[in-house]
């Protein structure tokens, strides 16, 4: 399998002026990341956590501070112009001339990228219930990111490079815009999309990245994480248990003992739990596997004890 984007060390620091001082922000801190062609992979990280950083320095939009960037074989920065064509972006931020007619908009935009069928743009404004006779600057948010959706899928590009692509989507156009990503990846194209919301790419993506404060904190496919979920667990027993029977034992954490009942998470296998609870008399017995968006949420907040990226 090729690769359709190669990130190795990619470091980005932003530089800004506060009067005479210089500001450092850090946009990335050293990513090495890998998404082979063919796959549909998402995205996410909470807000400010550094996905836009990354896609704006796929499309050679900001440079980096460090590391190297390859897309499609080709280095952005050197191949921009053959990039271009072979790659749909759509920006978190997409902003067209508001005066121009959403169609007019788009059939600029395709001649721009040598030329793309009326009937192709036709096709996808119909599936999305585009107004391609709209004014944009007349369109509301959600028909806006339409325009946007259109123009980055028009040209069948190799690579879509989607940043928050269903913002402002109302439930059916997005299941709409999965549909299309479905029908991409059916296709052989690369689709890389990001995302705060795991529900939104769990339906779609191969693999999933997660970062937060510019560092990648979890890689995998959708059922490996899953895999890694802590199981959430509730002993009763017929009489107190001492609590340091159950401290340290392994993969249990957030352990709790009031009287006759026990709480605490298990990461991994719940055996030596299970063989410390047998010493007792168990009259009850909970376990409830965390979902997906805990399990994120965990991630986003920096508490996962789970093992980290695979
Ligand atoms: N032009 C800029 N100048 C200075 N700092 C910036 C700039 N752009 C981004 N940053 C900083 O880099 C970090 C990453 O921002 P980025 O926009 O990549 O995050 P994000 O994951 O896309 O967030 P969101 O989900 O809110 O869009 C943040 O701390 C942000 O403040």
């Amino acid at each position: 399998m090729t690769t359709a984007i190669e990130l190795t060390e990619l470091t980005k620091t932003y530089v800004s002026r506060q009067g005479s001082r210089r500001v450092a922000r850090r946009g990335l801190s050293g990513l090495d990341l890998t998404v082979q062609a063919g796959e549909v992979f998402g995205y996410l990280g909470p807000n400010g956590a550094g996905k836009s950083t990354t896609i704006r320095l796929l499309l050679d939009l900001i440079r980096p501070t460090s590391g190297t960037i390859r897309v499609l074989g080709r280095d952005p920065r050197a191949d921009a112009v053959d990039l271009h064509r072979r790659v749909g972006y759509l920006a978190g931020d997409f902003v067209v001339d508001g005066r121009q007619k959403a169609g007019e908009c788009l059939a600029f935009l395709g001649n721009l990228r040598g030329g793309v069928p009326t009937a192709r743009i036709v096709e996808l404004a119909d599936r999305l219930e585009l107004d391609l006779g709209a004014r944009i600057k007349s369109l509301s948010k959600g028909n806006r990111q339409k325009v946007g959706l259109v123009q980055a899928f028009m040209h069948d590009p190799e690579l879509l490079i989607l940043d928050e692509p269903t913002s402002g989507l109302d439930p059916l156009v997005q299941q709409t815009f999965l549909d299309m990503v479905a029908e991409a990846k059916s296709a052989g194209r690369t689709v890389f999309m990001s995302s705060h919301i795991m529900s939104e790419v769990e339906a779609v993506a191969d693999r999933v990245a997660i970062i937060r404060d510019g560092r990648l904190v979890a890689l995998d496919t959708v059922a490996g994480l899953r895999a890694r979920s802590l199981l959430q667990v509730r002993i009763d027993f017929t009489a107190p248990v001492p609590a340091e029977e159950f401290t340290g034992l392994p993969g249990v954490t957030d352990l709790e003992v009031q009287g006759t009942t026990l709480t605490c998470n298990v990461n991994g296998s719940p055996d030596a739990l299970v063989k410390a609870a047998a010493r007792h008399t168990v009259t009850g017995l909970h376990a409830d596997t965390q979902d997906l968006e805990e399990l994120f949420h965990a991630y986003y907040t920096g508490q996962n004890p789970g093992r980290q990226v695979a």
